[in-house]
Parts: C-alpha cells; structure tokens; sequence
C-alpha cells in the first residue's frame, strides 16, 4: 500500500546547523494497516508524515502508494491520496465557516472545479448521518459556526472531513495531544471506528505508550531518522509498556527520552 525506500532526509545541508532527520528510513505499510508511531525527541516522526504528504522533496529514496511513485509529485497532487489531521484543533477547520461549509469543502474534494450550486438536501442528509456517529450531537448543529465548537467538538469534525472522502492514506500527528484526557479517548474512539468502518490504512504518532499498544494493529519505534523496531501480532498483544521501553533501550542504545511521553 505505502512504501517508504530508504529516504533520506537532511535539514540545513552544508552548515553547522545539518541534522540528518531521515536515515534511509524504510517502511512497509500493508491495507488496513493502523500503525501506531513512537519514539524519542527529534526521532524524525514528524518529518517522516511531512515527507509522505510531501510537504519537501527527500533527497534520495523513494516513497510509493499502491505502486505509484509519488516520490517527485507535490503535496498538492497527493491531497487526493492522503489526508493528515494535526495536533491543533483550531487548524483543520475553518473557524469563521458553518459545520456544513467546512463539511462540503472536503466532501467535494478532488472532484470537478466547476462552479457549483449551493449545499444540497442529499449532501446535507449524508452529513448529518455522518455526524450522528460521532454522538456530539452536531447532526442538529449544521449552520453553527465552527469558531462555536469546543476542541474536541472541532477535532472530531476533522477527522470527519479527512475520511469523508476515503483517503488511500491516514496521517494521525498526535492529533489528541492537545486536548484533555476524556476528550482524547473519546476521539481516540471515533478514530478507530472511522478506519475500521473505512478500511483506512492509518499511521498514527503518539507520545502515549498505552495507546501505543492500544490502538491499531503494528507499533514502530523510531530512532534517529529510522524505524528500529516494528512490533505486531502476539509479541505486540502480549508487550506492556515496560517491555516496550526495554526493548527500544536495546535496540537504540538509549534511554527513550521525551518531555511529552505518557506511559498509561
Ligand atoms: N524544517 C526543519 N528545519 C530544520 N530542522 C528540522 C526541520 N524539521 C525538523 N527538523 C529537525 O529534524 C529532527 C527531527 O524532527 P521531527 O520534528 O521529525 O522529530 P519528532 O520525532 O517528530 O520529534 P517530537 O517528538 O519532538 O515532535 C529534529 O532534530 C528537528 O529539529
């Protein structure tokens, strides 16, 4: 589904500031893959998502979705591909546009430019359904103002507009990190059942080793600009997060130092 050859990633190239963020980084993805991403400080977590979703050009390697080369193609033209929710809750939504405004941008995503009417009974019927499953009770909310929400309300919206056109590609970058514990389970919850109900192939960054372990099917540790550990199936459902903090100790030689990581 996704694969990441060998990327390699330098910032600042030449100057006393160059860091290798990438090291011939390589990674399988399989359909309907949900993997969860952990690792230290600067590991590169956010700047493998930013060079999937192509936000810069690698400088060597390649990265491919469903055996096409998107390694050279701009992140625009992989927007179709590949949807990203951030950790900010107030970034992928328009504050100043209604619920159904913001829903219709990303519901005619990828489709014909021409001009179009207004939103539609049937759009509406479709969004509303979609925002039922939420259970936030936005379905009665359409014409409200987004700037309305709370950060929750807005981050499950996102995700909503991210999967409302199926994308071949889920990008998570902790995007519950920033709201509060009740909160981010509840999103975490609306998180699987959307890839589940989707057939989403997911790649989800945390600081949070439970729902590391937790959610989705495969784990990978990074460390400096590459995957060092990838754990799945009866190892990984058997792993607590001792034995993961072990583990990643023996395969980097490290301590896995974060200022954010929560280990329950
Ligand atoms: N645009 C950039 N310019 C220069 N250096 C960068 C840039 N983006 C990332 N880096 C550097 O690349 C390394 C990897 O950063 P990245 O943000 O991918 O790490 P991360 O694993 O997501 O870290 P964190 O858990 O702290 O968010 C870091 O040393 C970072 O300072």
């Amino acid at each position: 589904m996704l694969n990441v050859r060998e990327i390699l990633k330098t910032f600042n190239l030449g100057t006393i500031n160059q860091k290798i963020a990438l090291n011939k980084l390589s990674l399988e993805l399989f359909p309907n893959d949900f993997v969860t991403v952990i690792g230290s400080n600067g590991a590169g977590k956010s700047t493998l998502l930013n060079a999937i979703a192509g936000n810069f050009f690698v400088d060597s390697g390649k990265i491919a979705i469903e055996n096409a080369d998107i390694t050279r193609l701009p992140a625009h033209k992989r927007a179709d591909m590949i949807s990203r929710v951030f950790q900010d809750p107030l970034s992928g939504t328009a504050a100043s546009m209604t619920i159904e405004e913001n829903l219709i941008m990303a519901y005619r995503r990828g489709k014909t430019r021409r001009l179009r009417p207004a939103i539609g009974a049937k759009e509406r019927d479709i969004f509303r359904a979609k925002l039922e499953k939420l259970g936030l009770g936005l379905e009665n909310r359409l014409t409200h103002r987004v700037s309305l929400l709370s950060g929750g309300q807005r981050q499950a919206l996102t995700l909503l507009m991210a999967t409302l056109q199926k994308p071949k590609l889920l990008l998570l970058d902790e995007h519950t990190a920033a709201l509060d514990p009740k909160t981010a389970e509840k999103v975490l919850e609306l998180t699987c059942n959307v890839t589940e109900q989707e057939h989403l192939t997911t790649l989800m960054i945390t600081h949070n080793l439970d729902h590391a372990l937790t959610f989705g099917n495969r784990t990978i540790m990074m460390h400096e600009g590459r995957v060092i550990l990838d754990i799945k199936g009866t190892e990984r459902n058997n792993m607590t997060i001792s034995n993961l903090l072990q583990m990643f100790e023996k395969a980097s030689g490290a301590h896995m130092n974060t200022d954010r990581m929560i280990l329950a």
